[in-house]
């Protein structure tokens, strides 16, 4: 396609993403499907372009104001990371100098918010639980795009044997998760064999080690509670090495349907995928008293997967946060009800935000005085390298400066 051309799609796909009336990846993929004859490099170009923008709006908007033509346009230029010759091609009167005025901005003296690129609101919070220094590093590891983790399934192979097989990709274990592996730039691992045959799936080290915080074993009756594509799932049915009872609910039939090529693939018969009308369908009740173990991946403002999803800091909101709470509140209320004694219960978020996560642990425990919390490094200690580094008080919490994972916040309870 001529550089004109791509350039003036790319500005067309800029300006749909920045509306936010629905999650970036949604709609660049739509977009794809509308304009077939984008080769791969242009797909890439213009996604990673929409990425780099979302990640750094403050910055580039600032630096917008001073050109002329479409806003799109202008942040499109300034955001581009497609090929070089390729902007250069693309470029109108004037436009050569305009980029080149910006380029030659100092960024390490503009103020702070232009540095972080992050709401105020957010900025305040996180400010707030990790210091101004510890912030600094947060806000900056939020910029970068977030490394590819893969998880073995154990069911089927080893991770010393998928290891070797890609040594070529730079893959090497992640620190903490037995089950991890990381790969150096983002081949697409949907062709390769390991991944039809099930022995791979794509899963952040952060997810893998909730499902290792709830220790699903042999024989159990388990549920994911709040299931989604079941990435959790796969990895508690092959921890249950494929017995028992794994029950995989969730309200959204659609997600439970991206659930169904992964279960086939994984080798898993352990499995039942169940869509709830909510978190009180009878279904779930009719559980009541009867399980070993259940996981609550709650539905939260994902601000912990910022630098997969850089527009969820511009579409979530202190009122979109507010209206989470309750929500998380009842499921997880309705989930303990499903233990037996001696169970145990994991809530769960990709949140960063003390609202989400310690408030809503803390109004359980006070209504739930039948649930113990459990020390998560003793539970974690037998199959995790490092496990006290990945606990804050009695909870885990990962960071991704801290832990090169994306933010995840978990709670272990032991029903009395
Ligand atoms: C964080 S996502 C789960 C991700 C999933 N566990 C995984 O590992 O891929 C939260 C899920 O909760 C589901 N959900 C929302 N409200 C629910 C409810 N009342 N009961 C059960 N699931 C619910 C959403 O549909 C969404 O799939």
């Amino acid at each position: 396609m001529h550089p004109k051309a791509l350039m003036t799609l790319c500005t067309g796909l800029l300006q749909r993403v920045l509306t936010f009336d629905h999650p970036a990846d949604r709609v660049v993929s739509a977009f794809f499907q509308e304009n077939r004859a984008l080769g791969s490099r242009e797909r890439g170009a213009l996604a990673e372009t929409t990425y780099a923008l979302l990640r750094q709006r403050l910055l580039f908007q600032n630096l917008a104001q001073s050109g002329k033509g479409p806003m799109e346009r202008r942040l499109a230029l300034l955001a581009w990371r497609g090929e070089p010759r390729t902007l250069e091609a693309a470029l109108e009167d004037g436009e050569r100098e305009w980029l080149a005025r910006c380029a030659s901005v100092d960024r390490s003296s503009l103020p702070a918010k232009l540095r972080h690129n992050l709401p105020d609101w957010l900025a305040d919070g996180l400010k707030s639980q990790l210091g101004e220094a510890e912030f600094e590093d947060l806000a900056a590891s939020l910029l970068e795009p977030a490394p590819l983790d893969l998880r073995v399934n154990t069911l089927t192979t080893k991770r010393e044997s998928v290891l070797a097989e890609l040594a070529e990709f730079g893959a090497v274990p992640t620190p903490f998760s037995p089950w991890g592996l990381r790969l150096q730039g983002k081949p697409n691992i949907n062709h390769w064999p390991l991944f039809k045959n099930g022995s791979l799936e794509v899963q952040d080290e952060g997810s893998q080690l909730l499902a290792l915080l709830l220790d699903a074993k042999r024989g159990e009756m388990v549920a994911d509670f709040c299931a989604g594509a079941g990435g959790k799932t796969l990895a508690l049915g092959a921890a249950m090495r494929n017995t028992g009872r794994l029950y995989a609910f969730d309200i959204s039939g659609h997600r439970l349907d991206a659930l169904r090529p992964r279960l086939a693939r994984s080798g898993l018969s352990n499995v039942y995928p169940i869509q709830i009308a909510h978190e009180r369908d009878e279904r779930v009740k009719r559980l009541r008293g009867k399980l070993d173990r259940v996981l609550v991946d709650a539905p939260c403002s994902g601000l912990g997967t910022l630098r997969r999803n850089p527009d969820m800091k511009w579409r979530q909101s202190p009122q979109t946060v507010a209206a989470l709470v309750p929500q998380q509140q009842a499921i997880l209320a309705s989930a303990a009800k499903l233990l037996k004694p001696g169970g145990r219960l994991v809530y769960a978020t990709c949140s960063l935000l003390t609202a989400e996560n310690e408030g809503v642990a803390a109004t359980f425990e006070a209504a739930n005085p039948d649930f113990e919390r459990l020390n998560p490094v003793e539970l974690l200690q037998a199959n995790v390298s490092r496990a006290a580094e990945l606990v804050t008080g009695q909870a885990l919490r990962l960071w991704p400066h801290r832990h090169a994972c994306d933010g995840f916040f978990a709670v272990a309870w032991q029903k009395r």
